[in-house]
C-alpha cells in the first residue's frame, strides 16, 4: 500500500468526475428526497413562467393594436398577472425547499465524512499533509450535493425556458437562432475551463489556508497566548499569517482576472449579436414585414434565449466545479483502510504469556530515518517492564506500535504468538489502557475528562470517582464549583448572567496529569497497561505517591512504563535499555547496575543529584 495514496490529488480529481457525481446524487437523494422532489418540481414550473409570459403578452400587443372587441385583452390580462404571481412565488418556494435539502444534505454528509475518517485505524494519514488539504477541502464540499442538485435542477429550469424561446425565435428567423446559440458554445467551453482551473487553484491554496488557519490559533488560543505575549510573538505570527493570505489572496485574484477577461470578451459577443438581430427585425418591421407583437416577442425571445444560455452555462460550469470539489469528499469516503485490514480477522485472548517484538524495524516513511532497528523484547504477562533511554531513543513509538497506530516496516509484534496484524485494530486497543505522554486535555467536565477513558462508564459516578480516587485527583475534582459536573475549560464556560458565573475551571498540570492517570485506570482491567511518562508534570511528592500508586497497580498486571525518574522503575521486573532504536541493555535493577552500563551511570546522576540535597532535614 502507497504511504502517501493522497499526494497528487489534483490529478486524481478530474479523473473521479462520473464518480463523484453518482456519490453526490446519492447522497443527495438519501438526505432530502421530497425537498429535492420539490425544488425540481418549483424549478421547473419556473422555467415555463418567463415563455407563457412572453406569448400571452405578444397575444394581448397584438389584440390591442389590432381592430375588433377588447374582451380577450381581458382574459389575456388576467392570465399574464396570474403568471407573474406564480414566477414570482415559484423561486422563494424553491429556495426554502433548497436550503432545507442543504442542510439535511449537510448534516449527513458532515456525518458520513467523520465516519470515513473514524475508519483510518492508524495516525499515518493524519500526519499526511495532502490528505489533510483534500479532508479540509472534503468539509468544504460537504454542502456541495445540495447545491449540485441545485445547480442542475437551475440548469433544467434554463433549458425548460431557453426551448421556450428558441421555438419563439425560430418561428422568426431560424438563421438568427442558430447564430444566437452557437455564440454560445465558446461561453461553455471557456467557463468550463475556468471552473477547473478555480478547483485547481482552490486546491493549491489549501496549504496556504492550513498555515492561516495554524497561525490564527495561535494567535487566538489559551494555551499559546503566555508565550506569544512574554516572547513578544504577536507582530511576527500575524505577520506570517497575512504573508500566507497574500499568497492564497494573489492566486485568487490572478483567477479572477482571467475569468474577467474571459467573461468580458463572451458578453460583448452577446451584445454584437443581439443588437445585429434587433437592428435586423427594426428595419423588417418598418417595411411591414413583422407586427408590434413580433417585435416584443422577439425582444424577450433574443433577451430570454441569451440569459437562459447564459444561465445554463453558469450552471453547467457551478455544478461541475462543484463536482470537481466533492471529489475530494468522494476519494476520503471511498479511501481504502490506512492500516491493511486482516483477510482472515483472528480474536485476540486474553492474555496469558506475553507480547513478543520480533526483530521490529519502524520509520515513519521512506522518507524518514529509522526510528527502530531490530528490536526484540518480550513482555511477559504479569510482568511489570521498564523503557529507559535518551530523549528521542523511540520509546513513545515503540508504544505506538504496540497500540498499532503503525505497522511494523519489518518484524511483528504478537500477542501470545498471535501477530497483532491480524487482528481488527480496535479489538486489540479494547485489551489496552494507556496514559500518553502528549494525552489530551478535553474541553469537557471533569466526569468526562475521566469517562473518556471507557464511555461505558460515563453513567457510572462510583468507577469514575474510584478512578480519580487511584489517580489521587479525586479530592480536587469533587472540590470544585459544580463538583465532577464543572467544565475543566473557560472555552465553554456560561456567557449570560442566567448561567453559573463559576462554570469553567481550569486545572494545573500535574492535576491534569492525574486526570488522564484516572482515564487509564478506568479501564485497568485491561490486559495491558502502557505509562508513557505518567509522573512527569507531577512535584516531587505527587511524584512518589503516584509511583507508590502505580507499584501497586503492576502488581499482578501486564505493564509497561516509560519514564526518565529512574527511581520509579527500580522495582520493575524488567528494566529495557532503549538507545539509537535499539535495546543496549535488559535485567533488573540490581543486574543493570552491576553491568555498570548507560542504565547504572544515568542512576548515579540522578542520586547524586538527590544526594546533594540530602543534608536538607525533611519534617
Ligand atoms: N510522527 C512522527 N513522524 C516523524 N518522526 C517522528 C514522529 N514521532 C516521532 N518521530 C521521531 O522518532 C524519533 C523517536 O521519537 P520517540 O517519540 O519515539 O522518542 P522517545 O524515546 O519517546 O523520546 P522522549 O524521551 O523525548 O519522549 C525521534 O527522532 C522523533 O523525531
Amino acid at each position: 500500500m502507497s504511504e502517501r495514496p493522497f499526494a497528487g490529488a489534483a490529478a486524481q480529481g478530474w479523473r473521479s468526475l462520473p464518480a463523484s457525481a453518482g456519490e453526490a446524487a446519492r447522497l443527495a437523494w438519501r438526505s432530502a428526497p421530497g425537498q429535492l422532489a420539490g425544488v425540481g418540481a418549483a424549478t421547473l414550473a419556473g422555467g415555463a413562467v418567463p415563455v407563457a409570459m412572453a406569448w400571452l403578452t405578444k397575444s394581448v400587443l397584438d389584440r390591442i393594436v389590432a381592430p375588433g372587441p377588447s374582451g380577450a385583452v381581458v382574459g389575456l390580462a388576467v392570465g399574464l398577472a396570474c403568471a407573474g404571481v406564480v414566477g414570482a412565488i415559484l423561486p422563494q418556494l424553491g429556495q426554502y425547499l433548497q436550503g432545507e435539502a442543504d442542510r439535511r444534505v449537510g448534516l449527513r454528509a458532515q456525518d458520513e465524512l467523520f465516519g470515513a475518517l473514524e475508519r483510518c485505524a492508524g495516525l499515518r494519514r493524519f500526519e499526511d499533509p495532502a490528505f489533510l488539504d483534500r479532508l479540509r477541502l472534503a468539509q468544504h464540499s460537504a454542502q456541495s450535493p445540495g447545491q449540485i442538485t441545485g445547480a442542475l435542477l437551475a440548469l433544467a429550469r434554463d433549458s425548460v425556458t431557453l426551448a421556450g424561446f428558441v421555438v419563439s425565435l425560430a418561428l422568426i428567423s431560424p438563421l438568427f437562432t442558430a447564430v444566437v446559440l452557437l455564440s454560445a458554445i465558446p461561453a461553455l467551453l471557456v467557463e468550463l475551463r475556468v471552473s477547473r482551473r478555480r478547483a485547481d487553484m482552490m486546491l493549491r491554496i489549501e496549504p496556504a489556508e492550513r498555515w492561516q488557519f495554524f497561525y490564527g490559533g495561535l494567535l487566538s488560543s489559551a494555551e499559546a497566548a503566555k508565550e506569544v505575549r512574554l516572547f513578544g510573538l504577536g507582530p511576527f505570527l500575524r505577520g506570517r499569517m497575512n504573508a500566507q493570505l497574500g499568497a492564497a489572496n494573489a492566486a485568487r485574484r490572478a483567477m479572477d482576472r482571467k475569468e474577467l477577461a474571459a467573461q468580458g470578451a463572451l458578453t460583448l459577443l452577446a451584445a454584437a449579436v443581439s443588437g445585429g438581430g434587433l437592428i435586423w427585425l427594426l428595419a423588417g418591421a418598418a417595411q411591414g414585414r413583422f407586427t408590434v407583437g413580433d417585435v416584443s416577442i422577439f425582444v424577450a425571445a433574443v433577451a430570454g434565449v441569451q440569459s437562459c444560455l447564459g444561465g445554463s452555462v453558469a450552471a453547467t460550469a457551478s455544478a461541475h466545479r462543484l463536482l470537481l470539489l466533492f471529489g475530494h469528499y468522494t476519494a476520503i469516503i471511498r479511501s481504502g483502510p490506512d492500516l491493511p485490514e486482516p483477510a482472515a480477522p483472528r480474536a485476540l485472548p486474553p492474555l496469558r504469556h506475553g507480547i513478543e517484538l520480533r526483530d521490529v524495524w519502524f520509520r515513519y516513511s521512506d522518507d524518514h530515518p529509522w526510528v527502530l532497528r531490530g528490536v526484540s523484547l518480550r513482555v511477559p504477562h504479569g510482568c511489570s517492564v521498564a523503557l529507559v533511554g535518551r530523549n528521542g531513543a523511540g520509546k513513545s513509538t515503540l508504544v505506538k506500535l504496540l497500540c498499532r497506530f503503525y505497522d511494523p516496516t519489518r518484524g511483528a509484534i504478537l500477542w501470545d504468538g498471535v501477530d497483532i496484524r491480524d487482528v481488527p485494530a480496535a479489538e486489540l486497543r479494547a485489551r489496552i489502557s494507556a496514559a500518553f505522554q502528549d494525552f489530551v486535555a478535553y474541553d469537557f467536565s471533569a466526569a468526562d475528562n475521566v469517562a473518556v477513558g471507557d464511555l461505558a462508564a460515563a453513567d457510572a459516578p462510583a468507577r469514575i470517582e474510584e478512578a480519580a480516587r487511584r489517580a489521587g485527583v479525586h479530592d480536587v475534582l469533587a472540590g470544585l464549583p459544580q463538583g465532577y459536573g464543572t467544565l475543566l475549560t473557560r472555552t465553554f464556560a456560561a456567557t449570560s448572567a442566567e448561567e453559573d458565573p463559576q462554570a469553567g475551571v481550569m486545572l494545573s498540570g500535574g492535576q491534569w496529569q492525574r486526570v488522564a492517570l484516572a482515564r487509564a485506570f478506568l479501564r485497568g482491567d485491561r490486559d495491558l497497561m502502557i505509562l508513557d511518562e505518567p509522573s512527569a508534570g507531577l512535584d516531587a511528592e505527587a511524584e512518589h505517591d503516584i509511583h507508590t500508586r502505580l507499584r501497586e497497580l503492576r502488581r499482578g498486571g501486564t505493564t509497561l512504563l516509560i519514564t526518565h525518574r529512574l527511581g520509579a522503575v527500580r522495582d520493575a521486573d524488567l528494566i529495557v535499555g532503549l538507545a539509537d532504536g535499539r535495546i543496549v541493555e535488559q535485567g533488573d535493577h540490581d543486574s543493570l547496575m552491576e553491568a555498570g552500563g548507560p542504565y547504572a551511570r544515568m542512576f548515579a546522576l540522578q542520586a547524586a543529584g538527590y544526594a546533594a540535597s540530602a543534608p536538607v532535614d525533611l519534617p
